[in-house]
């Protein structure tokens, strides 16, 4: 009777982080992660924005002052964008759901479309804001 002998593969290792390629649909899958999170943390700061606006006539200029900052603007954008791109992408993973862009080729595709369309909103996000 034989026995079963394992033999050991040896396996590719990568462990270079610069040498690393991400496909788009992964970059697509961890980008909207990150904008899930960021939309939630921005809806602390903008409620607080909100109840600090609505305080008092002085509260509303001291939240008008806070938002006329660059840095306080390049802020409210990037929290824009995030919410752009988690909306869009939250719609095509809806849309996969449903089973379109399902394969390799269309899922590559439509990632591409959703930062598309991100780049879009975004460009307007900060018309909005400036
Ligand atoms: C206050 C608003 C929102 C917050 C804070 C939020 C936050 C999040 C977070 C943290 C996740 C988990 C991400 C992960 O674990 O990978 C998520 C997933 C998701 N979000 Fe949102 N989201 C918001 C609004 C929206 C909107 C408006 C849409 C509309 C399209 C949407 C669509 C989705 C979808 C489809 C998923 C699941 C994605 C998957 O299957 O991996 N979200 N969201």
């Amino acid at each position: 009777m034989g026995h079963i002998v394992k033999v050991k593969k040896p396996r590719p290792v990568n462990l270079d982080l610069q040498t690393i390629r991400f496909p788009i649909t992964a970059i697509a899958s961890i980008a909207h992660r990150v904008s899930g999170v960021i939309t939630f943390i921005s809806v602390a700061i903008l409620l607080w924005l909100l109840s600090l606006s609505l305080s008092s006539s002085s509260g509303f200029e001291a939240a008008s002052e806070i938002v006329n900052s660059f840095f306080v603007k390049f802020v409210l954008w990037g929290i824009l964008t995030a919410l752009a791109y988690h909306i869009v992408g939250g719609i095509r993973h809806l849309l996969m759901d449903m089973k379109y862009f399902e394969e390799l080729e269309t899922g590559a595709q439509s990632a591409q479309v959703a930062f598309g369309v991100t780049a879009v909103l975004s460009v307007l996000a900060g018309v909005l804001v400036w």
